[in-house]
């Protein structure tokens, strides 16, 4: 029974994992609220006004979806509580929210830390990260269309892109609730390439096997075939 849990910048390719990985393993998969999110294009028009409430809305269903992950303890995460900090600290560094606010918010995540450590499954078994360049971000982001995510929609979210990558690295590196591997974005097409995605599929299982999560005969045959 393993709980895997992926990050990766915006457009990475996490959702598009996260439905893939969990049908592979046949576990079940908890996506990010995006679609049903009142605040994201709030707060992607006045970024300053809603990055605190944003942060407190991702946080709170970050919040419930890993504490059911790691209750069933069979599941795939598309971006989880362990990056939700990464995002405030960017925000605020950049001047989107007050010292109260950031104060607040970090008495509130160090809470609900405290609340998981208490679980009797307390950390996630693997932590996926996919790794991107910022061309392939914005290609992808291109591709998915959502409107206020576009270059042309807010002349400063370029700089929030980059800026958002830079985060990433450092963060990728301190973290160390679980064992951790990195897949390669920018090479490895996991949607349009059949070829592709089984190496994605092969280089996770490997690792799932390493750690003694799969058994070493573990051999997944299905024909997977995901809407690009
Ligand atoms: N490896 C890939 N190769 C080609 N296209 C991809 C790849 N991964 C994702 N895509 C496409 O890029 C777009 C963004 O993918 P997806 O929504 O999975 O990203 P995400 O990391 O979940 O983004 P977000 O952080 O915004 O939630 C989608 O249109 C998807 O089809
Ligand atoms: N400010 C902020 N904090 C977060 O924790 C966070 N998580 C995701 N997002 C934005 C990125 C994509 O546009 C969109 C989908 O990932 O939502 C966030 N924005």
């Amino acid at each position: 029974m393993t709980v895997i849990v992926l990050s990766g910048p915006i457009g990475a390719g996490k959702s598009s994992l996260t439905s893939i990985l969990s049908d592979y393993l046949g576990t079940r998969p908890f996506y990010e609220s995006v679609d049903d999110n009142p605040v994201l294009p709030l707060f992607y028009a006045d970024p300053k006004k809603y990055a605190f409430l944003l942060q407190v809305y991702f946080l709170n269903t970050r919040f419930h979806s890993i504490k059911a992950a790691l209750s069933e303890d069979n599941n795939v995460l598309d971006r989880s509580i362990y990056e939700d900090a990464l995002f405030f600290q960017m925000n605020a560094d950049i001047g989107r929210a007050t010292s109260e606010e950031v104060d607040t918010y970090y008495e509130l995540l160090h809470n609900m830390m405290g609340e998981l450590s208490r679980m009797p499954k307390k950390n996630p078994d693997l932590l996926v990260h996919i790794d991107v360049s910022y061309d392939t971000m914005i290609k992808r982001i291109k591709k998915r269309g959502r409107p206020y995510e576009q270059l042309s929609y807010d002349s400063t979210l370029e700089d929030y892109y980059k800026r958002l990558l830079e985060y990433y690295k450092p963060w990728y590196e301190k973290y160390d609730y679980s064992p951790k591997m990195t897949i390669d974005g920018d090479e490895l097409d996991f949607m349009a390439s059949e070829h592709d995605r089984q190496i994605v599929l092969d280089q996770i299982t490997a690792k799932l096997k390493e750690m003694g999560k799969l058994p070493e005969d573990w051999d997944k045959t299905t024909d997977i075939r995901i809407e690009a």
